[in-house]
Order: structure tokens, then C-alpha cells, then sequence
């Protein structure tokens, strides 16, 4: 023995694989050998007491995992925080390693029940004793990590384990002498990589390979210059040599079998407290109101997800289930994340689900100018498609032209305040922008069950449609069509040249003529293959009665782009003649507006293609505002753009022969969007043929 460090370790007479609580003891039970796992703890007993003072707490029978006694509690001084363990199966060894810790004159702290954590093994302290490393996620809850702070007076850096195999801290994490540290860095997630990268120099980090994480090489007791451990690879051991450490290896591949190994094994129960540290967490918590029909939408599991996957953790601390078929559930829930970038990022997401502040918490939104014209502070809140308001002085302010991935900026007059949407580049200075996430809320619409069951877009919202339902879709997207247009409403068509080359130029064409559509999206391609089409009888020079290509056909939308760019644009040509059929004919003549945005991809360009993006963006937000449906038909590029534009509550019809495409438009958790995988060409037919059934004009019963 070289030194005062103790360790706390506990004899295996009762030790097996009696239960599965991790990923190592599943195939294990009752399959180690109690002869051999003596063995092995009494060689690792031997290592331990050359190099420290050994103390043993007896063992328990009934309670076969009592030998990981890292998972006891975590001393630092005269102070324990004693385990509360997750799982029943080690539930009843608190009592034993409690009596232990009085016994030997230790301050035993206990946490609130139901707040688990588990010890040393998820607790790690900086070997120079600056701060304390604490793991959460599997075993242990973010919310103890205050305790931990509060009670041990110490900086506590919270990380998040996302490996089940390892899913105690000090499986995958093993911080060593003079601040150097061993861990597995997969096992974390990108939060918790950056607030190590960011206390540990890359010199003092040695990141390990999977085939040494898995021979458990960070469960190391490291006592000094010695590290003890299962077992490393050759490469290891080196690494570890260079930087004046040495590896004494000891098989230990019984106890692995329940997911433990050398470190699990003792509890270090003499960590010197320095003084001059005091208490700091970076973990914070807010309490959110949940309401709505949060069971049968989903909800509940979207939001208490979305914390989870995102680095945070949760409480639910009332639910109140709505009885009634019609009545909305409320949840009260608790979210806590290891720092305010991560709630940050947390409660935006839980804002767009229309997650609301206790009335009790609500605050003013946090406001900054912007100083440079384009660019907003830092820290904004970035604008979702879900109607919002935003709390000024005590007043919720609703935010207007509402659009996804803006900036909110306010403006002041005399007489209001004004919160609207904008895009970064259009924040000017003398306004404030909207930055955090205080005092902003979605309003969701929570609409009865069977209100969300008999609307008309309802049976799309079990998400894409199949190659089968597109019949019934069509059905329901002509009866809206012609409801839109005997109320007067407004329908705004996005489509890219698939349309005209699947043959489906002549539908949209007849769809406009009959006065379905009353503004066009598109790119260069559309209108450059539609003309094709209407002057040559050719796209993309394929005849389109014979479906063969035509000799020297590639050439023909060139030669069309020419002809249009003599006549200075499109309704030049149509005025002209030039052009007699086709969709950008119908729209020209039945004076429905269109828009043409330009691309890398466009030749020519057409006079009409707007190569200013910024003044494209503009006209098709014009174009769009008041629509109530849009059609996205084949164009990835322009329906995306269009729906990035949009906020909730406007139908939209994605229909593409790409799933994934599909799944992104539909997907924006709002029931008013709805993905068609097909044909664009057959789609329309469809669509032509359903709007031809319904012969009588559409009367609504307007109540
Ligand atoms: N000659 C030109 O100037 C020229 C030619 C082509 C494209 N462009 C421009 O390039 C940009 C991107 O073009 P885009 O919008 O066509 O491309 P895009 O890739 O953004 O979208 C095309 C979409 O059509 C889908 N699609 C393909 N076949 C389909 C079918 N049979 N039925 C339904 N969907 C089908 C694809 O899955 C894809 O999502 C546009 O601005 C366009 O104007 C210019
Ligand atoms: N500190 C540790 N990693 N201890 C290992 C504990 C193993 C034990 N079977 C459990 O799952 O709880």
C-alpha cells in the first residue's frame, strides 16, 4: 500500500446473473461461474490493497449486484449522496451501503423518491477535484444533478448517455490523473462531446475504440499512475504508457456478464474536497400546460419524445384525462435540460406542439434591437407555420404574416404594437427581434374528434397515401377544388415540367380555363415545356401523341425559348399567336397570375423567369397570401420553397412520385397537408375525370 486513497469493495458469496436490467445480462442469466468471479475479485482485491486501503462492506444475500459498490453512492469529503436506483431488482441495497456510510461517520444525503440516481457509477469527479462529471439518460435523472450540486458544493457538468450497452457514466467515461481523461466519445451525444472537448484539452483526451469499450477498458480504477482494468489492446496500453500511465490488466469477464467490471466493482470513499470550489449547475427546469385531445392525437408521446431526443428529461406532474369522447386532455409536465441552449432548443419544439407557460410563469418576451439592417441578434426565435403570439408588456400580441424559419420583429407606434414574421434579410434597423423562448406561444386548434374525423382532409392524416387510396384522394380533392371556387376562394398551383411531360399538361391547362386555380408557381421549366408542347407538339422533344422522341428534338425548347425571347415575354407571344393552347396560355388569357422563379439549372432564361431569387421569394409570397389550398404538383424545389412560405391552416396537396418528397411536404404535424405518391400525369386525369362527376355547382350550407 503506496498511499491514503480507500476504496469500498464488496465479496461476491452472493454475486450472479439473477435478472436483465442491462444489455450485458440478457443470455446471462444464471450463467456465471460463482468459483471463477471469486477468483477474479479476489485478484482484483489483491491489486487494490498493493495501492490503496481496501474496506468491505459485507455482502447481502438476495441482492446479487451488491459487489458493484460504485453504484453505493458519491462521497466527496465527509459527504454521501446515496443511491437511489432505478430498478426494484437493486432497490433493497440502499439500506445496507446507508448503514455502512453512518457507521463510518459520513453525512448521508438521500434524494426525493422517485429521483433516481446511480452513484458513483454515473457520477465521476475530475481527478484534480475541479468539478464533477455526472451521467444521465438510462440509470440516473437530470434533476438529481442540482442535488448533487447543491449537497457536494461543487460544479456539476452534466452528460447524456445514448448507448444502452453504455448506460452507467463510468461504463464509457473515466476521467484519470493529472486531467487526463479515457472515454468512449459515441457513447454521448453531441452536446455532451462538445462540453468535454470543451473542459478537456485534446492532449489530455484519449478517445478509445469500441473493441475496448466493450472489454469495459473505461470501467478503470486508476489510482495514481496505475489504471486497472479487464482488459486493453495493445495500441491502448501504449497510448496510455506515453502519457506515464500504466495498465495492470485483470480479467474480470464474470462480472461482465452483468455489465460491470474493475471500476464498478469499488467505490472510491476518499475524494479530498477543495475548498475554494463552490456549487454551479448549468441543469434548468420549466413546468408547461399541455392541452388538447392529447391521447388519441398523439401528442402526449410527440412532446414527452421530443424532450428526450433532444438532450432533455421530464416529469409529468398531472395529467388530467378529458372523460368525454369531445373533452381535451391537460398535462402538467416538467422539462429539465443540462443547459439553457439545450432547453432552448427543447421548448421551441415544444412550442410549435402549442405548449404553453403555468399562468403563474408566464413572461414577457425577451426583445433585442436589431443593429445591422439583415441581421438579426444571435439568439433569435426562429418563426414556425403555426399561428403565433407573443407576449409585450403584458399582452399576448399576435405575430403577423406568419411563415416558418423567419425572425418575429416588432415595431412600434403610438397607437399598437405590431409583431410580424420576417426573413432575416428584411429586419431593419429600429426594430426589435424576438430572441429565448419566453413569452411565445402556438395557438393549436383543438378541434373535437369528430370535427378532425368528418373534415374533408381528414382521412389523409394517417399520413401518405398509397398507390391505392390516390382514387379516393382525387374524389376529395375535387370536391374541395369545387368548393374553393364556388365560394370565391383561392387556389395556388406550384407545378415542375413532370406535369406537362406525364401528359398531364392539358388537365392543369383545363384546370385553369374553368377558373380551379387562380395563381401559378413555377420554374423555367414548366412554362419553357408547355410552350414546347403548344408550338411544336413536343416535350422535351418527345411527341406527345406518339410518345416517340422526334429527330433533333432536344433542341426544341431552345428554339421555343428564342421565339418567346423575340416577342419580349410570354403574353407577348399569346397576344401574338405564337401560342394557342397550353397551360401558360390559359393563364395569360384567363388573366390568372403566374410566377416564374429561376434556377442554376434554367436555359435561356424566358423573359418571364424572375432570376432575382429575392424578388422571386417576394412574388410568390404575394401570390400566396389568402390562398386556401395549394396543389404541388412534381417539383421538389418549388414545393418545398412554397411550403417553407406557408403557415398552418392552408391545404396543402403534395402529389410526386417520390415518398420522400411527399413525407416532407405533408409532414409539418398540421392535418391540412396531405401527401398523393403517384404519377403527376395520372393524378390529373383523375382529378379531370372527378371534377366532371361533380356537374352541379357546389352550394355550402353557410351557417
Ligand atoms: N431547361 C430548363 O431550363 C430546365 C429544365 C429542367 C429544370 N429546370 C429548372 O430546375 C428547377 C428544378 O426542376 P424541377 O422542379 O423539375 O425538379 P425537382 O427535382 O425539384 O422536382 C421534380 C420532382 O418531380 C418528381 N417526379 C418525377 N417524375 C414524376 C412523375 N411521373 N409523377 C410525379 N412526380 C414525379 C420527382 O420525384 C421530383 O420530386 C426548376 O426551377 C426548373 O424550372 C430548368
Ligand atoms: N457502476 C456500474 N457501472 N455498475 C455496474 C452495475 C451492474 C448491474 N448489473 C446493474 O445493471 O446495475
Amino acid at each position: 500500500m503506496t498511499s491514503q486513497i480507500r476504496f469500498l469493495i464488496c465479496p461476491p458469496h452472493y454475486y450472479d446473473v439473477d435478472y436483465v436490467i442491462n444489455p450485458w445480462m440478457e443470455g446471462n442469466i444464471h450463467k456465471s461461474s460463482q468459483e471463477r468471479a471469486v477468483e477474479q475479485w479476489d485478484k482484483l482485491h489483491h491489486i487494490l490493497k498493493e495501492h490503496a486501503i481496501v474496506d468491505i462492506v459485507p455482502p447481502q444475500k438476495g441482492w446479487p449486484d451488491m459487489v458493484f459498490t460504485a453504484n453505493a453512492g458519491l462521497v466527496l469529503g465527509k459527504t454521501v449522496v446515496l443511491s437511489r436506483f432505478l430498478h426494484k431488482e437493486r432497490q433493497g441495497e440502499e439500506p445496507y451501503f446507508n448503514q455502512w456510510f453512518e457507521e463510518n461517520g459520513y453525512t448521508v444525503h438521500e434524494l426525493p423518491k422517485d429521483l433516481p440516481f446511480e452513484g458513483a457509477g454515473d457520477a465521476l469527479l475530475d481527478r484534480e477535484g475541479r468539478w464533477l462529471w455526472a451521467g444521465y439518460g438510462f440509470r440516473t435523472e437530470l434533476d438529481s444533478h442540482p442535488y448533487l450540486a447543491k449537497w457536494l458544493d461543487i460544479e456539476v457538468l452534466s452528460l447524456r448517455l445514448i448507448d444502452e450497452r453504455f448506460y452507467h457514466l463510468d461504463t464509457c467515461f473515466c476521467p484519470l490523473a493529472n486531467g487526463y481523461l479515457l472515454y468512449y466519445p459515441p457513447a454521448f451525444d453531441s452536446y455532451s462531446n462538445r462540453l468535454i472537448e470543451m473542459r478537456v484539452s485534446q492532449e489530455k483526451r484519449i478517445a478509445i475504440t469500441e473493441a475496448d469499450a466493450v472489454n469495459f477498458a473505461c470501467n478503470a480504477v486508476n489510482i495514481e499512475s496505475i489504471v486497472v482494468m479487464n482488459k486493453a489492446s495493445e495500441p491502448l496500453k501504449a497510448r496510455l504508457a506515453e502519457v506515464g500511465f500504466r495498465v495492470i490488466e485483470t480479467p474480470l469477464t464474470e462480472f461482465l456478464k452483468a455489465g460491470g467490471a474493475a471500476k464498478c466493482l469499488t467505490l472510491r470513499v476518499t475524494e479530498p474536497v477543495r475548498e475554494e470550489l463552490h456549487a454551479n449547475v448549468s441543469v434548468e427546469s420549466r413546468v408547461f400546460n399541455l392541452e388538447g385531445h392529447l391521447l388519441d392525437s398523439g401528442l402526449i408521446n410527440r412532446a414527452l419524445d421530443l424532450i428526450v431526443d433532444n438532450g432533455g428529461s421530464f416529469q409529468v406532474l398531472n395529467f388530467s384525462l378529458g372523460e368525454q369522447r369531445q373533452s381535451t386532455s391537460a398535462a402538467k409536465v416538467k422539462v429539465s435540460a443540462p443547459s439553457h441552449e439545450v432547453m432552448e432548443s427543447i421548448i421551441s419544439h415544444l412550442i410549435d406542439l402549442g405548449a404553453v407557460d403555468l399562468p403563474q410563469d408566464e413572461r414577457d418576451a425577451k426583445l433585442e434591437p436589431v443593429t445591422q439592417a439583415g441581421v438579426a441578434p444571435d439568439d433569435f426565435y426562429v418563426s414556425t407555420i403555426y399561428p403565433t403570439e407573443v407576449r409585450i408588456n403584458g399582452e399576448w400580441v399576435k405575430v403577423e404574416n406568419q411563415r416558418m424559419d423567419g425572425a418575429i420583429a416588432i415595431t412600434r407606434t403610438s397607437k399598437r404594437i405590431v409583431a410580424q414574421c420576417k426573413l432575416l434579410r428584411d429586419v431593419e434597423v429600429g426594430e426589435e427581434v424576438v430572441v429565448d423562448v419566453l413569452g411565445i406561444r402556438t395557438v393549436r386548434k383543438t378541434e373535437s374528434r369528430e370535427r378532425r374525423n368528418a373534415e374533408e382532409f381528414s382521412f389523409m392524416s394517417s399520413g401518405v397515401s398509397s398507390e391505392r387510396r390516390v382514387e379516393l384522394v382525387v374524389e376529395q380533392v375535387a370536391w374541395e377544388l369545387r368548393k374553393i371556387r364556388d365560394g370565391g376562394g383561392k387556389v395556388v398551383v406550384t407545378a415542375g415540367p413532370v406535369v406537362i411531360h406525364t401528359g398531364g399538361g392539358e388537365h392543369l391547362a383545363q384546370l385553369i380555363r374553368e377558373g380551379y386555380v387562380q395563381a401559378l408557381l413555377g420554374g423555367n421549366a414548366i412554362a419553357i415545356h408547355d410552350i414546347e408542347q403548344a408550338i411544336m407538339g413536343t416535350s422535351l422533344g418527345v411527341d406527345m401523341k406518339r410518345g416517340v422522341a422526334v429527330r433533333g428534338g432536344h433542341r426544341h425548347h431552345l428554339k421555343v425559348i428564342n421565339t418567346i425571347r423575340r416577342y419580349g415575354s410570354i403574353a407577348k407571344a399569346v397576344e401574338a399567336g405564337i401560342i394557342e393552347s397550353g397551360v401558360m396560355y390559359e393563364c395569360v388569357s384567363n388573366g390568372v397570375p403566374f410566377s416564374l422563379a429561376g434556377s442554376i439549372r434554367d436555359d435561356g432564361p424566358l423573359p418571364d423567369t424572375e432570376m432575382n431569387l429575392i424578388k422571386a421569394q417576394t412574388e410568390y409570397a404575394r401570390l400566396l397570401k389568402g390562398a386556401d389550398m395549394i396543389l404541388m404538383l412534381s417539383s421538389m424545389l418549388h414545393s418545398i420553397g412554397v411550403g417553407n412560405m406557408t403557415p398552418a391552416g392552408v391545404k396543402m396537396v403534395c402529389v410526386d412520385i417520390n415518398p420522400a418528397v411527399v413525407t416532407k411536404l405533408s409532414d409539418r404535424g398540421s392535418i391540412e397537408s396531405v401527401g398523393v405518391v403517384t404519377d403527376v400525369g395520372l393524378f390529373l386525369s383523375l382529378l379531370l375525370q372527378q371534377l366532371q362527376k361533380l356537374t352541379s355547382p357546389y352550394t355550402a350550407k353557410v351557417s
